[in-house]
This record gives C-alpha cells, sequence and structure tokens, in this order.
C-alpha cells in the first residue's frame, strides 16, 4: 500500500500534468521545418504559435503554409472544394505568429524548436526560454545533428527536455525520430510520442547518438554520392537518376540536398567533422564549401533573395 505524502502528491500532480495532451504548441523558426511542423500541428487541432526574428519572414511561412495547405486539402477535398477552403482557414485561424519567444511560451505545452543548426544559438535560445516557460512545459528540438544532451545543457529541465526529428517535407514525411537523451525522463517521452502519433506521424524511439537512425545512415550516403562527383565519375543528373530508378529513391542525392538545403547540410557535416577529423565519412566537400560560399543553397535560395530583396525595400531611405 502506498502512503500518500506531500511529496508524492506534487510528483504525481505534475506527472498528471506532463500526461496531459499537449494542446497549445510554440514553433521556433518559420523556416522550412518550423513552418511544416506548424502547419501539421495545427491541422491536427493544436493551437499554434510560430516564432521567428522578424514579421518579413513570418510573413513567408504564413504564405508557405498557406499554399502547402492548399496542395493538401486539394487532395483531400476533391470532391468538395469548399470544404477543402473551409479546412484551409480552420487550420490558418490555429497558427498566430510573434517575433518574441520569452513572453509566448509563458502559455505553452510543449516548445518545439527548428531554427539554424549552430549548437550555441539553440542553447542561448533554450536559456532564455527556460527562465519564461512554465515548469510543466516539454522542450524538444528538431535537430538534424547535434546531441539533445548538449542543448538540454544551457537549461534546468533536463528531465523535461527530448528530440523531436521530423522530415522534410513535414506535411509528407511520416517519420518522426523521438529522442530520449540521458536525462529525458520516461514521461517525457511518452508525452513526445503521443504528441507524434496526435500529428499522425510514426514515431521511432531514438537514442542520443549522433544523426539518430536516419541522419546517420542518409549524410554518409549523400556525402559519397558528392564525392563521387567530385572524383569526375558521374555527373550529378546521372547519379540522381542512378539512384532514382536503380534503388528507387524517391530523390536523388543531388536533388535531395537542393531541398533540405545546403546551408543545413554543411553545418551538420562542419559539426561531425570537428568532432571527428579522422572519420573519412565526414570529410568536408569542397564543392559543397563553393556553393554555400556563393550563396547557393538550393531550392530556399529564391526565398532567402526574394527576403532580403524585400527587407532592402522596407529598410531603403524612402521607405524610411
Ligand atoms: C549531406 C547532409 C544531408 C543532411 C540531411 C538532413 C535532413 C534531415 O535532418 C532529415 C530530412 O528531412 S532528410 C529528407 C527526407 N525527405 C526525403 O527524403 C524526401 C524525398 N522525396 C519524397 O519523398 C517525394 O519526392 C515528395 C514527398 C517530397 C514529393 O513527392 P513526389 O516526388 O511524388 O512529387 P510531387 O509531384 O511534387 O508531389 C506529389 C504530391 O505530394 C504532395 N506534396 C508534396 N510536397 C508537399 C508539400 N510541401 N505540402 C503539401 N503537399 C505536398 C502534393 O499533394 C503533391 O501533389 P501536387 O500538389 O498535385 O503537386
Ligand atoms: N532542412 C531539412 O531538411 C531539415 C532540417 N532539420 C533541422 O531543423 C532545423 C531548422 O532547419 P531548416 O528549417 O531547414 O532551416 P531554415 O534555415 O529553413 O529555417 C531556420 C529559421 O530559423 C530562424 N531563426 C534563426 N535563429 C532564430 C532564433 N534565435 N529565434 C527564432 N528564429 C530563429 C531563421 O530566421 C529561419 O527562418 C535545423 O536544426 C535543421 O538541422 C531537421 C530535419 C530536416
Amino acid at each position: 500500500m502506498a502512503f500518500i505524502t506531500r511529496q508524492n502528491i506534487r510528483s504525481l500532480s505534475s506527472s498528471a500534468a506532463l500526461r496531459a495532451a499537449i494542446k497549445h504548441v510554440t514553433v521556433i523558426g518559420g523556416g522550412l521545418m518550423g513552418a511544416g511542423i506548424a502547419q501539421v500541428a495545427a491541422s491536427t487541432g493544436h493551437s499554434v504559435v510560430l516564432v521567428d526574428t522578424s514579421e518579413d519572414i513570418l510573413k513567408k511561412s504564413t504564405k508557405g503554409i498557406e499554399a502547402s495547405l492548399k496542395r493538401v486539402a486539394k487532395k483531400k477535398f476533391a470532391e468538395k472544394p469548399e470544404d477543402g477552403e473551409a479546412f484551409v482557414q480552420k487550420v490558418l485561424k490555429n497558427i498566430s505568429t510573434s517575433t518574441d519567444a520569452v513572453s509566448v511560451v509563458q502559455g505553452t505545452d510543449l516548445v518545439v524548436e527548428a531554427i539554424v543548426e549552430n549548437l550555441k544559438v539553440k542553447q542561448d535560445l533554450f536559456g532564455a526560454l527556460d527562465k519564461a516557460a512554465p515548469e510543466h512545459t516539454i522542450f524538444a528540438s528538431n535537430t538534424s545533428s547535434l546531441p539533445i544532451a548538449d542543448i538540454a545543457s544551457s537549461t534546468a529541465r533536463l528531465d523535461r527536455f527530448g528530440g523531436l526529428h521530423f522530415f522534410n517535407p513535414v506535411p509528407m514525411m511520416k517519420l518522426v525520430e523521438v529522442i530520449k537523451a540521458p536525462a529525458t525522463s520516461q514521461q517525457t517521452f511518452d508525452a513526445l510520442l503521443e504528441f507524434s502519433k496526435a500529428l499522425g506521424k510514426h514515431p521511432v524511439s531514438c537514442k542520443d547518438t549522433p544523426g539518430f537512425i536516419v541522419n546517420r545512415l542518409l549524410v554518409p550516403y549523400m556525402l559519397e554520392a558528392v564525392r563521387l562527383h567530385e572524383r569526375g565519375h558521374g555527373s550529378k543528373e546521372d547519379i540522381d537518376v542512378a539512384m532514382k530508378l536503380g534503388a528507387g529513391y524517391p530523390m536523388g542525392p543531388f536533388e535531395l540536398l537542393d531541398y533540405v538545403g545546403l546551408d543545413t547540410s554543411k553545418f551538420i557535416i562542419d559539426g561531425w567533422h570537428e568532432k571527428d577529423p579522422d572519420n573519412p565519412l565526414f570529410a568536408p566537400s569542397p564543392l559543397l564549401n563553393k556553393l554555400v560560399a556563393e550563396g547557393k543553397l538550393g531550392k530556399k535560395t529564391a526565398w532567402v533573395r526574394n527576403l532580403l530583396q524585400t527587407q532592402n525595400v522596407n529598410n531603403s531611405p524612402e521607405n524610411t
């Protein structure tokens, strides 16, 4: 028979709070991944605040979400386009935006971070949020390659910190890797698994190891494709076609690099190379470095250029 003490009442109530379904989600970073995560969370009835560093970026993110929702609605409501339009508007109503992460986390159950792949920047963000968020709030990072424990170390909520690694494009890709770092509590891990299922995704459990499951296999493969091309052993086009038609992949490695973003790919490789400099699988690629230095980031380049142009226009003397 268990005795009820003040201490276990407190822990029972905090575990009940953790078990309660996640309803309000703050997504930080409105780029490729954050916009997709916000879209899927809002589509499944969650109340979402999407945070980024400027109103211009948030406007672009919201436009992107609307366009993606329209694609989903076109298929889902093929017979009844008016229901599709109502669906798009209903989902958009579930999303609000902000440039002030610290103030919006005060009422949130879960923070999902999808900002730039840089340990220090992520730690600074979570360190600030930790002081503002309620005790029950779970923190999760969508990092592709950084240890969850390292990101969590800037907070005092190691037990309520885990990884939620989504795949691009988030509205289409069914997988979520749920990462349990050594200090992540079982309750937090279970809550993240439940949340992934509530999004209609298929979660898999991962340890906090470099690249988790998918990227530990995918990154060396993609880099090997780049090296094969750098050695002059195949054109980018032939390598893509070969992997699509010969291995049944939906995209070839170059098409996928373009889709993921060359900057993010470089952040991942540089980070792993720094930690494991003798591992030939993580050796930097001169071609990738050159393209990133030239600002050629892949599919997102047009988006970034467009945004910079908008910002230049907004900041130009005629507009001030
Ligand atoms: C070296 C370092 C590397 C670092 C890597 C780290 C990155 C990570 O941490 C983890 C990752 O995310 S890795 C990337 C994982 N993603 C993939 O592998 C995607 C592979 N591609 C696909 O599955 C399909 O091409 C795909 C599903 C994208 C598109 O399908 P299709 O090929 O059939 O092409 P479409 O004809 O364009 O699309 C068919 C229909 O799909 C819907 N759709 C596609 N994109 C959408 C989106 N963004 N939003 C909403 N709906 C979307 C849509 O219904 C479309 O039909 P239409 O609307 O009629 O065109
Ligand atoms: N691109 C991909 O295919 C995938 C990326 N990831 C991971 O997701 C994260 C985000 O990647 P992407 O969406 O591709 O990057 P992205 O470059 O498209 O978007 C990042 C966004 O974060 C914003 N941001 C940067 N610092 C911020 C801060 N302190 N506060 C608020 N917003 C801030 C930027 O303005 C930008 O809009 C990275 O950790 C990446 O490794 C994970 C799965 C797939």
